[in-house]
């Protein structure tokens, strides 16, 4: 069971920081919130008005004429207060929900600048997810505000006006109205804090439902969904997580029905003895009808004002624990240096060595170390190889080195520095890598591999032709201008893994850091073009310093030195050449895959090793 979190800041706080946000959203809203408000509740005064000046009228205590006048200039006023309530809670929808998705852009920008950390583990997911609940939906505090300080103003000026009016009625009147507002109330509360209990158990249900949902819809799972006839499993799956949910859902769906009765027993034991009480003062000739009716509207109206301000608090208590959840999102600050840094050329590595000092790295929700005191001096210009087992840690030392990740101990430093002494966004500058896991956006290939960089034409062409896209790009029907991403645009096209990884590599060349990183660029190429990447690897890597992990070892026989990673340390390094003389891991795992070729083909061929 997840465990709840206590609210950080108090609801008072809370209340504030959203009225702030509101103020500087537009401030023409706060206005609307107290037109609505007051309109809405001077509405059913000014109808209960109008009532009692018909039936004074049709008792014959005033004249016609006289009435004529009053019962006007109330229509009037019953009207303007209709267009001034409509007009006000339509903007306060409309604008509410632009208001909404102004947060929500908030949001995303922030989620761009927090670590890329933050998205490695549940705790971090759990905090992302929390804050764009927030806004996520109309029901959520960034919209809903809006409609529940307008209902504070209605029901607060209301709970004041209506006592007024009441304060010749006996007093126990009101305290009858309001202790049953307050049992109400309570039940509530009560119903809300069950509810809020039930979330913890329900929410991770959600999560999991809603993941199932996705990959249900996803293109990738689709296929293994057929092939693996994964139908019945995934049924039973939604069957089982919907079943427990509903299971949860239908205690509160009870509890909320009492509540309901509660409610209607409640109302109805006052308007009895309002009935009874009234009635009697009629008999005893101390009120009129029309008295009568505006007492006994009001009765009714002040228990709507008292459980309305209730249900209030009940909102805004509710809206202060998600301003919590935003404003811890927001509160996220970059461990990475955002400030100030030392000068660094985002072309030019410059002379000093790239070094990896007792480096050891912990993910946030791991119990071991991943990286393990390790240590390595990366001379510029140099070309290395990571090879290794899966999981042994590569791709980690690459999100060390790139600064996606912070160390846990120890330092890594570049020309002479330690990463944290730079700026992080001129740090990034330094590196052109291609990650395992790749994406398209539905843009053109051409603004795929600009990435929103100034357009070069001829370095666009030069990287076209170096990665070996410009041979893909001929045979489109729109070239270099053709759209990625079918699901968008239908005349897009989808490119295949190897085609994919192409302009990958193309998207890095044009960014033309210093370093290179290459984090199995070839796995999906086929046999021709990965020893063409091969081949050009020399010039592909030309002024950079390189890091190339693969785990076909033909490609470590480019590099200058290989590291053998495992278990997160380096437990040999050398040439290829030096390296397979030892006759230690590197040969061993050389000497396994070669096994194939050499015995099936007759001849050694490493290029395709
Ligand atoms: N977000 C994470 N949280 C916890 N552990 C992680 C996380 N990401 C990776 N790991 C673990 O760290 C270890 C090293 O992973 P890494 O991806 O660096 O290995 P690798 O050498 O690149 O593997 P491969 O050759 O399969 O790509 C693995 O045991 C992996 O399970």
């Amino acid at each position: 069971m997840e465990k709840k979190s206590e609210q950080t800041y108090s609801t008072v706080n809370n209340m504030i920081f959203l009225f702030k946000e509101i103020w500087q959203y537009d401030k023409k809203l706060i206005l609307h919130v107290v037109l609505a408000g007051a309109s809405e509740m001077i509405l059913p005064l000014a109808t209960l008005g109008l009532t009692a000046l018909v039936i004074d009228a049709v008792a014959e205590t005033g004249s016609a004429s006289q009435l004529m006048p009053v019962f006007g200039a109330l229509l009037l006023l019953v009207l303007i207060l209709t267009i001034v309530s409509k007009t006000s809670m339509n903007t306060l929808n409309y604008q509410g929900n632009a208001f909404r998705v102004v947060v929500l852009n908030k949001l995303a920008m922030h989620l761009t600048s927090v670590d890329f950390e933050m998205f490695d583990g549940n705790k971090g997911q759990e905090k992302i997810n929390k804050a764009f609940d927030t806004a996520n939906s109309p029901q959520q505090v960034f919209q809903h505000s809006l409609i529940v300080f307008e209902s504070a103003v209605k029901n607060s000026l209301g709970f004041l006006v209506y006592n007024y009016l009441l304060a010749d009625i006996h007093w126990l009147f009101i305290l009858l109205i309001a202790l049953s507002s307050i049992l109400n109330f309570k039940y509530s509360m009560y119903v809300n804090k069950k509810e809020d209990e039930n979330k913890e158990f329900v929410s991770p249900i959600t999560r999991k439902l809603n993941y199932l949902k996705e990959r249900t819809g996803d293109f990738k799972q689709a296929k293994d969904m057929r092939l693996y006839k994964m139908e019945d499993w995934f049924g039973s799956l939604f069957k089982e997580l919907s079943a427990t949910k509903y299971s949860y859902l239908e205690k509160i769906l009870r509890k909320k029905f009492g509540g309901n009765i509660l409610n209607g027993l409640s109302s109805i034991l006052v308007d009895l003895v309002a009935y009874v009480f009234l009635i009697q003062l009629i008999i005893q000739g101390q009120i009129s009808v029309a008295s009568f009716t505006i007492y006994f509207g009001a009765i009714a109206t002040l228990s709507n004002w008292i459980s309305g301000l209730l249900k209030n608090a009940v909102d805004i208590n509710k809206m202060g624990m998600e301003i919590d959840d935003y404003k811890a999102f927001m509160a996220i600050e970059s461990e990475m240096n955002q400030g100030e840094g030392i000068k660094i050329d985002g072309a030019d590595l410059g002379a000093d060595p790239i070094e990896f000092k007792n480096v050891s790295y912990l993910y946030p929700d791991a119990e071991q170390e991943t990286i393990k005191d390790f240590n390595v001096s990366i001379k510029p210009g140099e070309k290395i190889a990571l090879v290794g087992i899966n999981g042994a840690g590569k791709s980690t030392l690459i999100k060390l080195l790139t600064g996606l990740y912070r160390p846990t101990e120890g330092e890594i430093r570049v020309n002479g520095h330690s990463v944290d002494d730079y700026n992080i966004e001129d740090y990034f500058d330094l590196f052109s890598v291609v990650f395992q896991d790749y994406y398209e956006l539905p843009v053109t290939i051409d603004e795929m591999v600009i990435q929103g960089q100034d357009e070069d034409t001829l370095k666009l062409n030069k990287v076209k032709k170096r990665s070996g896209l410009n041979r893909i790009i001929e045979n489109l029907p729109q070239k270099s201008q053709t759209k990625l991403v079918k699901r968008v645009y239908s005349d897009a096209v989808d490119l295949s893994g190897g085609q994919k990884q192409k302009l990958q590599l193309a998207k890095a060349l044009y960014k033309n850091g210093p370093i290179l990183v290459l984090d199995e660029p070839t796995a999906a190429l086929d046999s021709i073009a990965e020893s063409e990447i091969y081949k050009q690897y020399e010039e592909l890597s030309k002024d950079k310093t390189s890091i190339f992990i693969s785990h076909r070892l033909a490609s470590t026989r480019f590099c200058d030195r290989i590291l053998f990673v495992e278990d997160g340390q380096i437990i040999e390094e050398g040439s290829h050449a030096q390296l397979m003389k030892k006759k230690g891991h590197y040969y061993k795992m050389f000497e396994t895959q070669s096994y194939y070729y050499k015995n099936e083909g007759g001849e050694e061929d490493y290029a395709v090793v």
